[in-house]
């Protein structure tokens, strides 16, 4: 397996000072910066669009953003993502008419693609598509907010899923997102991901680096 990323949401980053925040959640030492998406109408909740995401490049943000789309109609705001500086753009499918179009689209705009399982969405929609993804994300809680608890049953679909990409011999990451923190994480690894969104765990936090150090900690005994 590659080695484990770290992608702290930026949902529960301070908005007020986004840059700052971001700066120094990657100071701490994550990865990627996961960005999320929501449009009030596929999930109930409302954030931020390719405006912020030029912002944060403009500030001087260089690490990967990882785009977690949480909107329906999907295709046309990814041009647009893909524009404004995005590097992973992730949806759900359930929410594209056309799925295989949806990725083709989002390569040929020159990021990484993936698809999103909310914790009740069935694994089919990999069934064609497997050539076509860098990134499978599974939802560990249902998708809108930060700071609700992980849902044990994401164990069970993780590991499904490891089987899943490690039988077809692509390379595409694993990534779970909602409820992950210090005290779980390595149960979440050992179940087959190796990419983890954080929000809350973080950010709520005052010192983001001993969050991380801890996270790193709990991923290096799995690791081993
Ligand atoms: O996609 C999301 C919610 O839809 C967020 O990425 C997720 O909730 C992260 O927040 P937390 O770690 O606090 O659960
Ligand atoms: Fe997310």
């Amino acid at each position: 397996m590659r080695p484990f990323l770290i992608a702290p949401s930026i949902l529960s980053a301070d908005f007020a000072r986004l840059g700052e925040d971001v700066d120094a959640v990657l100071a701490a030492g994550a990865d990627v910066v996961h960005f999320d998406v929501m449009d009030n109408h596929y999930v109930p909740n409302l954030t931020i669009g390719p405006m912020v995401c030029q912002a944060l490049r403009n500030y001087g943000v260089t690490a990967d953003i990882d785009v977690h789309l949480m909107v329906k109609p999907v295709d046309r705001i990814i041009p647009d993502f893909a524009e404004a500086g995005a590097s992973i753009i992730t949806f759900h499918p359930e929410a594209s008419e056309h799925v295989d179009r949806t990725l083709q689209l989002i390569k040929e705009s020159g990021c990484k693609a993936g698809l999103v399982f909310n914790p009740a969405t069935p694994l089919h929609y990999l069934d064609h598509v497997m050539d076509k993804l860098d990134v499978i994300l599974l939802m560990s809680v249902n998708p809108g907010f930060g700071g609700q608890s992980f849902i044990p049953t994401t164990l069970d679909k993780l590991r499904q899923v490891r089987k899943l990409i490690d039988d077809s011999g692509y390379d595409i990451r694993l990534q779970v997102d909602g409820g992950v923190k210090v005290d779980n994480i390595g149960e979440i690894a050992a179940a087959g991901a190796d990419m983890f969104v954080a929000g809350s765990a973080i950010f709520n936090k005052p010192d983001y680096k001993a969050v991380i150090d801890e996270m790193r900690a709990e991923l290096a005994s799995v690791e081993a």
